[in-house]
């Protein structure tokens, strides 16, 4: 920059030109900047705590790569009643980053921040909204959520996928086994990733093996395309347009699209091949595929492309999350060598001596540390640490009427701050699951749980927006973690990082795996 200036003036007349310029331009975003501030201060005195802002980029430029934690940061310096309202690029946003905030919005404001916001880029992605997740709150994402919680996902449908998780967990196990063998450390990251995978590939296409490489090749090129704040989210929609094509990421998008596309259309016109009208699906595409056949799913049309926005949704929500849980649940295991001890007491004590390698799932429920492990897991590393971001449809005066937000203001509920409210959590660094067991043995009505109820602990959200898949990603999550903890001691490479030294910074995206992929050595433990 500065040598274009250099080159651009040649005489003493255009040097005095240029610095009036500077000056005016420096003097006009001055002005902005105080009008914009000012602005905002004075369009309502009721408004949550908001940092000095600049014009244009708003508060943007407070923001780093690891969202959740700048916004932890601000909350820590400014926040007041866990409420702040940023303008981020575009959009005016709420960030909530207490469990007693949390459960204000929750409780009395589900409805009016039941919205997501429009994103250009996501809508293409996802047959123009049709999925769950980015749908816009109405009719189309009240019907196919319900399809989703009564078809898909429902208690009856995650016990009949029992046999694949099985399957899937001792696949997972022998691989381990095999490594263990040769002596060979493992990078969890991709152990888990596989099998997670594998396990949602056959929920929702009955297939595996290269239907599940291809996938996996697809999720993760979406996810570098995707990750971050998004040009839609700083700039309106014809600049924002405008920046895509010329940075070539239009293309990319057109391109990923079109290979989701084939694959998805591959898959669902085998299925339409393979379709028994009547006989009740296995996977769920034999299963919308039958509801498209019933009477248009009472009256909601389920066209090829809405159901490829559905299955679609499925697979990308069910794969990285439940990887990345599992993978930051190793980490603190390997760091909390007292926990690990006590867990694999437990998995021993239930699963007993049996021969066969796979744990019965009946088994886990008998498992109440390892379940308590688990919670510990999503409150200090909720794969999502700021949910999905929601937006308002009507004004809302919350707090008791302390604050109004008005209409069209984006939320981000940080699940990662609120984990570590001191308000909400004793010793909130640190990571000890009996918190979980002595809520319970002190004759509290119940321990903290995942599923929307307790606001201190929201990894799967909340309310009306809230994750339709806990109840078929918990099993998923305990069965391979009992499985690796049962069968499998687990020490670091020689040479590397000692527990305590391990990396616990997140790396960017929209769940966020550790930084660094944790690396260990198996050692197959012969069952007494
Ligand atoms: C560890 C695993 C998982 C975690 C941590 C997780 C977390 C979340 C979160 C935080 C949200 C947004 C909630 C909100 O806006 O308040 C969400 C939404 C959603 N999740 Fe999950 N999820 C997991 C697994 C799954 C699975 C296995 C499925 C399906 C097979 C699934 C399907 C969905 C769908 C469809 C939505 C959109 C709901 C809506 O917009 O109404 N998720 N999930």
């Amino acid at each position: 920059m500065s040598n274009l200036v250099l080159v651009s003036i040649s005489s003493r007349q255009s040097e005095e030109k240029m610095s009036a310029f500077v000056l005016a331009v420096a003097g006009a975003a001055l002005l902005l900047g105080f009008l914009y501030v000012f602005q905002s201060r004075r369009s309502s005195s009721k408004l949550p705590p908001s940092p000095p802002s600049l014009p244009l980029v708003g508060h943007l430029h407070l923001i780093g790569r690891l969202p959740h934690r700048s916004l932890h940061e601000l909350h820590l310096h400014y926040g007041g009643g866990g409420l702040l309202l940023l303008q981020l690029g575009r959009r005016r946003t709420l960030v909530v980053s207490t469990a007693a905030a949390a459960a204000d919005l929750f409780r009395n404001h589900d409805l009016a921040f039941s919205s997501r916001p429009h994103n250009a880029a996501a809508h293409k992605q996802t047959y123009g909204s049709r999925n769950i997740s980015f749908s816009p709150y109405g009719e189309h994402w009240r019907r196919a959520k319900k399809i989703a919680v009564v078809h898909l996902l429902s208690q009856r449908r995650v016990e009949a996928f029992a046999p694949v998780r099985q399957a899937e967990a001792a696949e997972l196990v022998a691989r381990t086994r095999r490594a263990a063998e040769a002596r060979e450390a493992v990078v969890l990251k991709e152990l888990l990733y596989s099998y997670t995978n594998a396990v949602v590939t056959r929920a929702v296409a009955g297939a595996a093996g290269m239907t599940a490489a291809r996938l996996r090749q697809l999720l993760a090129h979406t996810a570098t395309l995707v990750a971050g704040f998004q040009a839609d989210d700083v700039l309106p929609d014809a600049p924002a347009r405008l920046f895509r094509r010329v940075t070539g990421l239009e293309k990319k998008i057109d391109d990923m699209n079109g290979e989701w596309d084939r694959f998805l259309s591959e898959i669902m016109a085998e299925h339409k091949e393979k379709a028994r009208p009547g006989q009740g699906g296995g996977d769920f595409l034999d299963v919308l595929l039958q509801l498209r056949q019933e009477e248009g799913a009472q009256g909601f049309e389920l066209s090829d492309d809405g159901i490829k926005a559905i299955a679609k949704d499925m697979i990308a929500a069910a794969t990285d999350t439940t990887a990345v849980a599992l993978e930051w649940a190793m980490v603190e295991l390997i760091r909390n060598p007292r926990v690990m001890a006590k867990v694999q007491d437990e998995i021993a004590r239930v699963a007993g001596d049996a021969e066969q390698p796979a744990i019965a799932e009946a088994e886990l429920s008998k498992m109440g540390y390892l379940r308590a492990v688990v919670k510990e897991v999503f409150r200090l590393h909720p794969p999502l640490p700021l949910l999905l971001p929601r937006e308002s449809m009507s004004p809302a005066a919350v707090q008791g009427g302390r604050y109004e937000i008005p209409a069209k203001t984006a939320l981000l509920i940080n699940a990662w701050a609120i984990g570590r409210d001191p308000a909400a959590w004793d010793a909130p660094e640190e990571f000890r699951p009996e918190r979980f067991l002595c809520a319970a043995a002190a004759g509290q009505a119940q321990a903290v749980d995942l599923r929307g109820t307790d606001y201190q602990l929201l990894p799967f959200g909340a309310g009306r927006r809230m994750c339709p898949g806990i109840n078929s990603a918990l099993p998923v999550l305990e069965l391979a973690l009992a499985s690796l903890l049962r069968h499998f001691d687990w020490e670091l490479p020689g040479g590397g990082a000692r527990p305590a030294e391990l990396d616990m910074v997140e790396a960017p995206g929209l769940s966020t795996p550790p930084r660094a992929p944790l690396v260990l050595v198996p050692k197959w433990k012969a069952l007494a």
